[in-house]
């Protein structure tokens, strides 16, 4: 099942463990090629409070690009609103948006995982 960018929104939505140390929402066309690595880390790999997002691209990992904003707690119910378009992705709460560029050009996605600490409640593409 392929997704494609005009407009169209991945919405995931969950609970932040009340002990979270990270969690990790992937979108691509799979687990070794990714537009989008968005991962809050509450404390883990040495980050303290800190969104990190990458790309991958045949399993190699891509330049870190790492948010000032860090609008996540502890026990959060979140909905993150995942679009993108042919030159970057957006990432939507409710009160933050993030950019990230789409590295590889990528035009329709396949894949999608929810990582770490985060307990999905509902994935919705609208
Ligand atoms: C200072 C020299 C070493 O740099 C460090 O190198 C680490 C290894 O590459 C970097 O950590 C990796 O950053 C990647 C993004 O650039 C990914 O986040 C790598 O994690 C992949 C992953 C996901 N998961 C599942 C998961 C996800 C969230 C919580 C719990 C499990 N397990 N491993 C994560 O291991 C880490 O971000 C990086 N730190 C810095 C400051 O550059």
């Amino acid at each position: 099942m392929w997704f494609g960018p005009p407009g169209e929104c991945i919405k995931v939505k969950g609970k932040i463990e009340s002990d979270a140390k990270g969690f990790a929402v992937n979108v691509g066309k799979d687990s070794n090629t990714l537009l989008l690595h968005f991962n809050p880390r509450f404390d883990c790999h040495g980050d303290v409070n800190t969104i990190v997002c990458n790309s991958k691209e045949d399993g190699t990992w891509g330049e870190e690009d790492r948010k000032a904003d860090f609008p996540f707690q502890h026990g959060d119910k979140i909905e993150i609103c995942i679009s993108f378009d042919e030159t970057e992705a957006t990432v939507k709460l409710p009160e933050a948006e993030f950019k990230f560029p789409n590295r590889l050009g990528m035009e329709k996605i396949q894949y999608l995982a929810v990582e770490g600490d985060f307990k999905v409640k509902a994935i919705k593409f609208s």
